[in-house]
């Protein structure tokens, strides 16, 4: 997929000039609140005019204010999922997704129905009024919906922001492999820096109406540490935990990890901040912290205020941060050893609760 955008759309003293173009299949908008990320996908699909300039997806003109076109919105083929999943709330399950599929030009009707319902298991609900369904469901629901139209685009505005921890990290991948199985690419919209990490290749940063950036999900992420209240969070896969004392023993690539909390699954998504992780010199003698990893500095990097140092942990990463002094006194500098201490209670397993029990 190709976007080339050259428009601008005001309001009052808002002005949105989305200027770029951006190709790849995962493709991402990053930006706070007010920044003019809704106002740019509504423009795509046109459901905002802009005051000017051009639109050009794949090699089609969609708008252009110039040559006075401007495609409807069923002509421009692109499908759109919100956080609010807007379904009909007297259809089943089952009609809400038909309604996707007939709303196709007969001759784009391709994606098969049972496959979809199969990649988004859906199909012990198809019978169920969506009024019944969990907020993950309602969104699997709209997500097929979306597919079934066979858009050439799916446009994404934060459709994981409605739901808690546990079903945005369930959610996630049907996401990408909808995205992938059925050949549809994507403009996910979020300001989430995790979400954006996971979901996209490219990420368009836009600040007050304005590309300012144009990265990949994890420099991204990197480039914010000094910014962010919560620092760069390493997201660890990590295996099914045995018991270990009063804690768990997780698999960590070739490595174990001391967790307080618990998960039934066979693979989890452990997030842990930068900022909740010691850099030692030399070997401490005795320490409460669950976690000693003896590690070899990568890279150390600058952002915004503070210093992100890259750990090869045994090979699997980690991104910590210190302040300029203690880059001095510990010495670190590129092949370096260090040791990384980390307590138990640092690890936030999302949808889990410490006492192991699954939110639902
Ligand atoms: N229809 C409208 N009429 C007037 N002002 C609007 C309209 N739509 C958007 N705006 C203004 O344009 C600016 C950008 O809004 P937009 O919704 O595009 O931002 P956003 O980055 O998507 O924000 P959020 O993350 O909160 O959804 C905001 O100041 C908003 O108040």
């Amino acid at each position: 997929m190709q976007i080339s955008m050259t428009a601008q759309k005001s309001f009052g003293a808002f002005t949105l000039s989305a200027e770029f173009t951006a190709s790849g299949d995962r493709v991402g908008i990053f930006g706070v609140s007010g920044s003019g990320k809704s106002t740019l996908v509504s423009m795509l699909a046109g459901l905002v005019e802009p005051d000017s300039g051009e639109i050009i997806l794949d090699g089609e003109c969609l708008f252009s204010s110039t040559s006075k076109i401007n495609l409807r919105p069923e002509q421009r083929r692109i499908g759109m999922v919100f956080q609010q999943h807007c379904l009909f709330p007297h259809l089943s399950v089952s009609n809400n997704l038909l309604y996707g599929f007939n709303r196709c030009p007969p001759q784009f009707r391709n994606i098969d129905f049972n496959m979809l319902v199969d990649v988004l298991q859906l199909k012990g609900l198809l019978d169920r009024g969506v009024t019944r369904l969990s907020g993950g469901e309602k969104q699997r629901v709209a997500l097929g919906r979306a597919i079934l139209a066979n858009p050439r685009l799916l446009l994404m505005d934060e459709p994981l922001s409605a739901l808690d921890d546990g079903l945005r990290f369930q959610i996630i991948p049907y996401l990408k492999s909808v995205s992938e199985r059925f050949g549809i690419p994507y403009l996910f919209i979020s300001h989430s820096l995790v979400e954006m990490r996971l979901m996209t290749d490219t990420a368009l940063v836009f600040e007050k109406g304005r590309l300012v950036e144009q990265t990949t999900g994890e420099q991204l992420a990197r480039n914010r540490i000094g910014k962010s209240q919560v620092g760069y969070i390493n997201l660890l896969k990590l295996g099914r935990p045995s018991p270990a004392s009063s804690l768990y023993s997780y698999p960590w690539g070739n490595s174990r990890l001391l967790l307080s909390a618990v998960s039934d699954n066979e693979e989890v998504l452990a997030e842990l901040s930068s900022k909740d992780i010691i850099l030692f010199k030399n070997h401490p003698v005795a320490i409460s912290a669950r976690n000693l990893l003896k590690c070899t500095v990568r890279s150390i990097f600058d952002s915004r205020g503070t210093n992100g140092i890259e750990l090869d942990c045994s090979g699997n990463t980690l991104i910590s941060e210190v302040a300029d002094d203690a880059i001095n006194e510990l010495e670190i500098a590129k092949g370096n050893t260090v040791y990384a201490a980390v307590k138990a209670s640092a690890f936030r397993l999302p949808g889990f609760r410490p006492s192991g029990k699954f939110i639902s």
